[in-house]
């Protein structure tokens, strides 16, 4: 299969703290765009400053905070956003210039399996005719407590969907430092994480600019995703000419999050990032072993309580002794019967309830959220 790539461009990259879209870093962002899909990679590009590029058009002074504002403001600006890509692409590559479309999605598309199924095949399709995908969130439509606010998450939902060879998430810091290099300039640049510890998560700071909103906060959690979801990312700068090509090739100027996972089918991508979970199994350390080190089911002997109400077939998740997620599952149990054989052997189970099953949640029904 043509290697795909996933290129996220934040807004601190697009427009200025004032407003107003910058032609000059959209045309050679398309360059850089342009470069990689003339070498033959699949491109997607995952972008985002429509508010920003719409605010000062309305008349607002700075970045809007209220919803109806924001929309309004990404409404306006989505389409100059759009406008601006679709130039700056036709005057590059051979013949008629590379070919540009637009893909608006929403969190609850994703969690829709006939939506996010039709999504990615219109994307799919598009590919094959060589044309970039530019894909945002729809947020006229996307609702508060639903929206994904920054677009990095957004970025690692769709490099897992399509199963990319590489997300790279650009912005306008040449990737992840122990501290905010604005605050702190001794701070040192991290080059490779291969697991996202708490450590790592503490070094992350909010936006640095007035019209990001993510920080280096919300890179991380989208690398973590795509990370689960088997999809190395990168998090830094594209400044010159040649830097995209670099960032793919491992010499870019910024943070690489690599992973030895591979890609998770469709149906564990539901489970893992778009499933709503009713309630909540808390098992023991061996249970926790079992389930993450040996890829076994989970069996009552495991369990040591519950929270919610849940009945089989609902999703839950599932947390260590200490709280930690450790993943989620599809469960075989109503909640009141897992609490009734909570921490019993198989025979014991066996003699006390009636289940279809044995296995708490079988591992093939099971996605683990653990790095
Ligand atoms: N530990 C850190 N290392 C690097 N940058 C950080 C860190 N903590 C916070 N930041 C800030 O995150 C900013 C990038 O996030 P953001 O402004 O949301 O960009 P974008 O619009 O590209 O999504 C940087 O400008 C930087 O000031
Ligand atoms: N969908 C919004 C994205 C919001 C945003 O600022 O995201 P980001 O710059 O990636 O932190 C837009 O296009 O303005």
């Amino acid at each position: 299969m043509t290697e795909r790539i996933v290129v996220k461009i934040g807004s601190s990259s697009l427009t200025s703290d004032e407003g107003g879209l910058n032609r000059e870093r959209i045309v050679f962002f398309s360059r850089e765009l342009a470069a990689l899909h003339e070498a033959g990679y699949q491109v997607l590009l995952v972008t985002s400053g429509a508010v920003a590029a719409g605010f000062r058009q309305i008349g607002y002074e700075s970045r809007p905070k209220l919803i109806h504002e924001k929309q309004a403001a990404a409404a306006v600006g989505q389409a100059l956003l759009m406008q601006a890509y679709q130039e700056a692409f036709a005057s590059n590559g051979p013949h008629r210039g590379i070919g540009v479309a637009q893909i608006l999605l929403t969190r609850a598309d994703f969690s829709n399996r006939k939506r996010i199924s039709n999504a990615l095949m219109t994307v799919e399709e598009l590919l094959r005719q060589r044309i970039i995908p530019i894909i945002n969130e729809n947020d006229t439509v996307a609702t508060d407590e639903l929206k994904f606010s920054d677009n990095d998450t957004l970025s690692a939902l769709v490099a897992n969907l399509v199963k990319a060879k590489h997300l790279l998430i650009l912005t306008d810091t040449d990737g992840l430092y122990t501290e905010d290099p604005r605050f702190n300039p001794h701070a040192k640049r991290i080059e490779r994480v291969e697991q996202i510890s708490d450590d790592i998560m503490s070094f992350a700071g909010d936006s640095g600019s007035s019209v990001g909103t993510g920080g280096m906060r919300s890179k991380i959690e989208a690398a973590r995703v795509a990370m689960r979801g088997g999809v190395p990312a990168f998090v830094g700068r594209v400044k010159e000419s040649g830097d995209l090509s670099l960032a793919v090739h491992g010499t870019g100027k910024g943070t690489y999050f690599d992973t030895s996972l591979h890609n998770l089918p469709m149906k564990k991508q539901w489970l893992g990032f778009h499933s709503q979970p009713q309630g909540k199994i808390i098992v023991d350390d061996g249970a926790e072993a079992a389930l993450l080190k040996r890829g076994k089911s989970l069996l009552p002997a495991g369990v040591r309580t519950i929270e919610g109400d849940f009945h089989p077939g609902d999703v839950v998740e599932v947390v260590n002794l200490q709280h930690q997620t450790l993943g989620r599952g599809v469960v075989n149990y109503s909640a009141w019967e897992v609490q009734a054989v909570a921490g019993l052997s198989t025979t014991e189970v066996r003699r006390r309830v009636e289940v279809a099953r044995i296995e708490v949640i079988h591992r093939d029904e099971w996605v683990s959220l653990r790095d």
